[in-house]
């Protein structure tokens, strides 16, 4: 197991593939550790410095008290990357991790040379909503949430399947703390002018039957940054690199072979 120090923060990361290679990094959702990426990490080809990491409040990283702020959550990534070495990644970053992307790429192009937006936007739903949840999981606990969240995780016939119950666990067994804390930095979130901004290559991944980003939601958002490209999955959720991996892990190549990562 790895945990970075940071200071202030200790966060748990996985380092996989070739420690030398050219880096690519991924983070993950609201309510999801690393583990999120186990299907697409073997699929990825040889020679990639392949990093995952669990945000503040979720897996096995340190949950301080919250509310986060996004600023508190690009910090600990623009640490961890400073910590690691890290320089000229691709950055994968799905939902609340794409918004990490994106204000990482904002704050230090150094880090990144290409982004991978998928299932995210740079703004995600309104204020009023957040709180709505953050006072649902301080009445009613986490687990209340899970039926609906697995709705807009997955697509139906993935609901119906037993590995949809690991991904459900997954949710309600993350910190309450971290959740409601993640909640409030997305609740104060909006990428619209700075990511406006960004200049690097970017693909956009979105997901059919995504009930928390829906497509269009997700390609206004790489449309901001010119010359960007975006993939629809089909059959697909939230989380389409669990429930189709396979199509997932193909796009993400196809990109890293376009920006001469592989
Ligand atoms: O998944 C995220 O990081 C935030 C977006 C969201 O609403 C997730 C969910 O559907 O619970």
């Amino acid at each position: 197991m790895h945990i970075a120090d940071l200071g202030d923060i200790k966060l748990h990361y996985r380092e996989d593939g070739d420690p030398d290679g050219a880096p690519i990094v991924f983070a993950n959702s609201l309510g999801t550790d690393l583990r999120l990426w186990d299907k697409i990490v073997p699929r990825l080809p040889e020679g990639l410095r392949i990093i995952r990491f669990d945000k503040r409040g979720h897996g096995l990283s340190d949950c301080p008290p919250g509310p986060y702020s996004m600023g508190t959550l690009v910090r600990d990534t623009e640490r961890l990357l400073d910590h690691l070495q890290v320089k000229d990644c691709v950055f994968v970053g799905l939902s609340i991790g794409g918004m990490i992307a994106q204000g990482l790429a904002v704050k230090r192009l150094d880090l990144v040379r290409a982004l991978v937006l998928s299932n995210t936007a740079a703004k995600i739903g309104q204020p009023q909503m957040w709180q709505d949840r953050i006072e649902a999981v301080k009445q009613d606990g986490i687990e209340a949430l899970a039926d609906a969240t697995m709705e807009r995780w997955f697509a139906r016939p993935f609901r119906e399947t037993a590995e949809m119950t690991g991904w459900r666990n997954m949710m309600t067994r993350q910190p309450e703390e971290g959740y409601m804390g993640c909640c409030a930095a997305i609740a104060g979130t909006d990428f619209y002018t700075p990511t406006s901004g960004l200049r690097l290559p970017t693909l956009g991944i979105a997901g059919s039957d995504d009930g928390s980003t829906p497509p269009d939601l997700v390609r206004e958002t790489v449309d901001l940054i010119p010359g960007s490209k975006f993939h629809l999955i089909r059959r697909a959720g939230h989380i389409p690199c669990v429930e189709q991996p396979e199509e997932y892990a193909d796009t993400l190549i196809g990109f890293l072979k376009e920006v001469g990562h592989v």
